[in-house]
């Protein structure tokens, strides 16, 4: 099965068109302002208005209070929910839309035990863990914490570039990539070549 890819963190239309036009699956948006990329309503209105069909829209959220997220899902075309904080499942099921978990992996988490946990999510998102930082940090992780067992689609993230997506696909075997920091040009802006060489690897490596 082709492995799919998410680019998360666009801040620009043109930027968006751009990764839709070289076939990324889902494109990313970060509604948390302690980030470099994190972008405002409107914003994200404007990317999720430009993209053409069969692209989904993932609006990222920390912690967020669920009166942005309602705002978000009532103003922004979003096709799944990636919740990036420290959210029980109970709180990430109350939306009605489709949804994923990311877990900042340490070298004792328990995946398979967190899969059970959150057995509704459309995927388990399995980043770095980086004191201080939520996500978006440009650090990979040991993928050897990775189990075999898998009830979820897991999506691998962290400190992925084009340099480490064929090593990555064919190490984890995962449904998913998702990259931001490294297809950058500066934060929160995208380097064209650089996203057209994480697709073309990721097509040749699946
Ligand atoms: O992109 C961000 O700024 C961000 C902020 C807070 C939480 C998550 C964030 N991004 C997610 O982080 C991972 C890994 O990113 P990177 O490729 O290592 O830069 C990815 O899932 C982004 O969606």
């Amino acid at each position: 099965m082709r492995t799919r890819v998410k680019i998360c963190g666009f801040t620009q239309v043109e930027d968006a068109l751009y990764a839709a036009n070289l076939g990324v699956d889902a494109i990313g948006v970060v509604f948390y302002p302690p980030s470099p990329r994190n972008v405002s309503i409107e914003q994200a209105a404007s990317i999720s208005r430009a993209l053409p069909a069969f692209v989904n829209v993932v609006a990222l959220f920390v912690d967020a209070e669920p009166a942005l997220i309602r705002e978000v899902l009532n103003k922004v075309r979003v096709d799944c929910l990636q919740f990036h904080g420290d959210e029980p499942a109970e709180d990430c099921r109350i939306y009605d839309k489709s949804y994923i978990k990311a877990i900042r992996m340490q070298s004792d988490t328990d995946v398979v035990g967190l899969q059970q946990q959150y057995h509704d999510a459309a995927g388990l998102l399995l980043d770095a863990y980086h004191p201080g930082v939520q996500g978006g940090s440009g650090s990979s992780f040991d993928w050897d914490l990775i189990p075999k067992a898998r009830s979820l689609p897991i999506i691998l993230a962290g400190g992925l570039m084009p340099e480490n997506a064929g090593e990555a696909i064919k190490a984890v075997k995962p449904y998913a990539l998702d990259v931001s920091s490294g297809v950058e040009a500066g934060k929160g802006i995208k380097d064209a070549a650089k996203m057209a060489a994480f697709i073309r690897i990721t097509n040749q490596a699946t």
